[in-house]
């Protein structure tokens, strides 16, 4: 009889940098450099984020992060690592957090200025952030946390196993990096957050894999957010692996992505069972923040049990992308974040 095995999920010492005391001061001093630049009275909105000169501040505050910090993050943005992979330890946060959002966002973060502006700080060394007007209200830094009655979903708002995959696979510009910083575990240290990398795969995939892959025979289902007014969209077909040989870039989604036809399906299949191999993950802690290059690695995390007690796992999500410009046509002027994409999909 088949038995389903847990994939045997490595260690991520390889790719984590733990800060000293000493450069976590030095983080939060510049984090808190900017905070104190922001409005004093009132709720602290999460749209005033999307603020070119804020944005530019961030970017110079950027510059007195703690040297081995930048020059990690500087050269993980010019040339990945094998495991497309970084996790950085006692990144700052606030000290006084407010409970775990239960219903999924914060509307108001004046509780979070050092958590969020550091993030932005960090972010900055990787390219230029991006949002999407579809996921999470286009806010540039995001709540990840569990919402009840969404336990099962194939979602970051579920509970249960996150399967691998590509963040916004289906999206014209889909983010290069996503940084996750986490404001709280789980409550038994169970979430593990996973990444596997392409390259590291490639050497357990077949050449006959490897080419049906490299075809565009792969669609996406959006996410349940993205595109919506048409019903169920789907993104043309696309090849899974691209570039270079040796160095691949991949797109896959092992829950939303649906290969055509046996062939397609059979390399699909191998593909999830070479990255089931290579897996490395964590379990994030306060203060870890954990950085996936989104063309070099796909991302996942294991399940875990919710108590909605306002002591839940809580992430804070934020994207970047290499360059911009691409965007340029669709998105407003001044603003990062990327308008609803029409119900075809494509803008
Ligand atoms: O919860 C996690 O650790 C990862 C969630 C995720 O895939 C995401 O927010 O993009
Ligand atoms: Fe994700």
């Amino acid at each position: 009889m088949p038995t389903y095995h847990e994939p045997f999920i490595g260690g991520a010492e390889e790719v984590t940098l733990e800060l000293t005391e000493q450069e976590t001061a030095q983080f939060r001093k510049a984090a808190a450099e900017l905070a104190d630049g922001l409005p004093r009275t009132g709720p602290l909105s999460p749209a005033l984020l999307d603020d070119p000169d804020l944005l530019m501040d961030v970017e110079l505050a950027a510059r007195w992060l703690p040297p081995r910090l930048a020059r990690v993050l500087s050269r993980f943005r010019r040339a990945g690592n094998p495991y497309g992979t970084l996790i950085v330890r006692n990144a700052p946060i606030d000290d006084d957090l407010p409970p775990t959002p239960a219903d999924g966002a914060v509307t108001d973060w004046s509780r979070l200025p050092l958590a969020t502006l550091a993030q932005l700080a960090a972010v900055s060394w990787l390219g230029d952030v991006i949002a999407y007007a579809d996921e999470k209200s286009g806010h540039l830094v995001q709540d990840i946390v569990p919402v009840r009655g969404a336990e099962r979903r194939q979602e970051n708002s579920g509970s249960v196993m996150l399967e691998l995959h590509t963040e916004d696979g289906f999206h014209p510009f889909k983010p290069d990096f996503i940084t996750l910083l986490c404001l709280r575990a789980d409550h038994e240290r169970r979430a593990v957050t996973t990444s596997g990398a392409i390259t590291r795969a490639l050497p357990r995939l077949s050449a006959g894999c490897v080419s049906v892959l490299r075809r565009p025979l792969f669609r996406i289902r959006h996410s349940s957010s993205f595109g919506r007014a048409g019903g169920d969209a789907v993104s043309p077909p696309l090849p899974v692996l691209s570039g270079p040989d040796s160095e691949p870039e991949l797109i896959a989604d092992f829950h939303a992505m649906e290969p055509a036809g046996d062939t397609a399906a059979r390399a699909f299949g191998e593909l999830h069972g070479a990255m089931s191999a290579v897996l490395v993950g964590a379990v994030l802690e306060a203060g870890d923040l954990m950085i996936v290059d989104n063309r070099a690695a796909v991302h996942g995390r294991t399940g875990f049990q919710p108590r909605y007690d306002g002591g839940d796992r809580w992430l804070r999500r934020c994207f970047a992308v290499a360059d911009l410009r691409p965007s340029r046509g669709v998105r407003a002027a001044g603003s990062q974040v990327c308008p609803p994409l029409p119900p075809g999909g494509r803008p």
